[in-house]
């Protein structure tokens, strides 16, 4: 159930002294069931990691504030539906709404590694059309190595390809792994917004040559 959706994804909005604009970004959490996409949100909604969350789909309003400008993020926490394949787990509606997407697998179950490898084609194959969305890939319960099947390795090498951002955290463990996934995704939302409109800064050229050039990103 989706308990609030703000379809006014856009972007700026003046503050009040008219001189600084804040920034406004929707974040698409995707992936498999069981993956820990509410764990990820709710750690960086309040820092904490309370263990259970329910099958709930929701969107998240937060502002934070970064090097003084505040951010508004409404994050879609969604629910890998049961019922159907892979190629109908993502609607036309939820990427239109998306600046970005962050795409979660767990390191203990590599059908989820697979989930993601097929959210990325069909992002890919629905975005054709239009200018592609950022995508930070995910690699989440990194606490528990022992029943570890996905390597650090297997999950970079793929996000390489894809030409996406890779993370491996714990969103049981730490709250700093989050806050870094989440402001990752926003510079690469203002990077892709500054490309429409055709003033890439310094840094996306950088991105992009380092793209070209094969550099690892994170
Ligand atoms: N050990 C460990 N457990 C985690 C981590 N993140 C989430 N979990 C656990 O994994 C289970 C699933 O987490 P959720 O956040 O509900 O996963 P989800 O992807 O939102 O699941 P759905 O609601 O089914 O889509 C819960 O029992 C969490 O406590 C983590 O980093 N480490």
């Amino acid at each position: 159930m989706v308990v609030q959706v703000k379809s006014n994804s856009n972007q700026y909005s003046k503050t009040m002294d008219g001189n600084q604009q804040k920034v406004e970004a929707n974040v698409l959490l995707l992936g498999a069931e069981n993956v820990g996409k509410s764990a990820l949100t709710v750690r960086f909604l309040t820092r904490r990691f309370i263990g259970e969350y329910g099958d709930i789909e929701s969107i998240y309003s937060h502002i934070d504030k970064i090097d003084g400008r505040e951010i508004s993020f409404n994050i879609w926490d969604s629910l890998y539906p049961q019922s159907c394949e892979t190629t109908e787990s993502i609607s036309e509606k939820q990427l239109q709404w998306a600046d970005g997407v962050i795409l979660v697998y767990s390191i203990c179950d590599r059908s989820s590694f697979e989930v993601v490898r097929q959210q990325v084609q069909l992002i890919r194959q629905m975005g054709k059309l239009s200018a592609s969305v950022p995508i930070i890939i995910v690699a989440n319960k990194r606490d528990l190595q022992h029943q570890r099947v996905v390597s650090s390795e297997e999950g970079r090498l793929f996000a390489l390809s894809a030409d996406c951002s890779f993370f491996e955290i714990s969103a049981a463990e730490t709250y700093h792994g989050v806050l870094l996934v989440f402001h990752e995704l926003l510079e690469l939302i203002k990077e892709t917004r500054a490309i429409k409109k055709g003033v890439a800064g310094i840094k996306g050229i950088v991105r992009s040559v380092s793209a070209v050039f094969g550099k690892k990103r994170e």
